[in-house]
């Protein structure tokens, strides 16, 4: 079911302090800031020759990551975010499987104009799963 590793996202307190510190100490290619309201998310993404690492910041009141930030201050490793075929069919298994998919269950478009949906961390291993439609 599983395809490529899409990205490894990185929840930070401040964006554009991350994104320089990427630019200027790692020498990193970063992408431009794209705001999405409606995942209450602002994100930039660092393109590696293999994968992509995305960088996001809390956007309005009711950010997801908020919480996260409260709890990690300075930050850390958010979601890792896998690509499957059929992210439908993927949801459906998972269902079966007793994993909880996360709010309505039906996927909505993502940073990549893709497809996503989210998996519960507490049903793997304390690591948030987002699945993109390949
Ligand atoms: C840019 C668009 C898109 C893309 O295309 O790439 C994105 O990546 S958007 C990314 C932001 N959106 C989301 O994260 C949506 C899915 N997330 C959620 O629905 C919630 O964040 C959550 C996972 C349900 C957690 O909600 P929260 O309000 O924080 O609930 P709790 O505080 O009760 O947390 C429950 C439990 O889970 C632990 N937790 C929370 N977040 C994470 C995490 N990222 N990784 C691991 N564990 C996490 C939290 O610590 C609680 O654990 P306990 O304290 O032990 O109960
Ligand atoms: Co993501």
């Amino acid at each position: 079911m599983l395809g490529r590793l899409n990205h490894v996202a990185i929840a930070v307190p401040d964006l554009a302090a991350a994104s320089a510190q990427y630019r200027t100490m790692l020498g990193a290619e970063v992408t431009e800031p794209q705001v999405l309201p409606e995942h209450g998310v602002t994100v930039v993404f660092i393109v590696l020759p293999n994968t992509k690492i995305e960088l996001l910041e809390p956007l309005g009141k009711d950010s997801p990551i908020t919480a996260f930030l409260a709890k990690n201050p300075s930050g850390g490793m958010h979601h890792v975010c896998y690509e499957v075929d059929d992210i439908l069919a993927a949801r459906d298994r998972l269902r079966q499987e007793g994993a909880r998919v996360l709010g309505d269950g039906e996927p909505r478009l993502g940073a990549h104009d893709k497809p996503v949906l989210f998996l519960h961390p507490k049903d793997f291993n304390g690591t948030l799963i987002e699945l993109e439609q390949a």
